[in-house]
């Protein structure tokens, strides 16, 4: 079941200066980068109450953040839907003829389940779900 928003996420060409944008002029706070190898993103957090801001921005220059700022520039990326049983909902909306990006969800930033749907599917908003790990 899908249980909360998880986390808005924009693309950013700059993290340094996104992250002093979102820390110091809207003032949230700030939780940290993380770096997500599989996924070629370095990420930073938001956290605000029942849902978070997630930057994103292409590690080492390469992977999928890299190619949609090449394309289309910094904007809202993708939605994040929270579930408490992602190999369910996953199952549950694969038979409705959604398409996942991957076979499997794969840890993504916190140590989070994860898995993408693409945009194509969902009248072009990309759409992550996660659960998150023990902790979180
Ligand atoms: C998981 C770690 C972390 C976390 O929260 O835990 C993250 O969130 S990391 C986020 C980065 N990872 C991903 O985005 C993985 C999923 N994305 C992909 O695999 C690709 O970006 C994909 C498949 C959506 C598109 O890649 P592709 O190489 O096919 O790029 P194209 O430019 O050819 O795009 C094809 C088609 O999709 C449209 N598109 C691409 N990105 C988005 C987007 N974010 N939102 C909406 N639409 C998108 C693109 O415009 C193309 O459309 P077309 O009509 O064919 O031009
Ligand atoms: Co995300």
């Amino acid at each position: 079941m899908i249980t909360a928003l998880d986390h808005i996420a924009i693309a950013v060409p700059d993290l340094d200066a996104a992250i002093k944008r979102f820390l110091e002029d809207f003032g949230l706070p700030f939780e940290g980068t993380e770096d997500v190898e599989d996924a070629k993103t370095a990420t930073a957090f938001f956290p605000l109450p029942e849902t978070s801001i997630e930057l994103v921005h292409p590690l080492r220059g390469e992977g999928p953040i890299a190619r949609y700022l090449e394309k289309r520039g910094g904007g809202i990326h993708h939605l994040c839907f929270r579930s408490d049983d992602i190999h369910a909902d996953v199952a549950r909306l694969r038979d409705k003829g959604y398409q996942f990006l991957a076979d499997e969800p794969a840890p993504g930033a916190h140590g989070a389940l994860t898995i993408f749907i693409h945009p194509k599917s969902c009248d072009g908003v990309l759409i992550e779900l996660n659960q998150p790990g023990e902790g979180h």
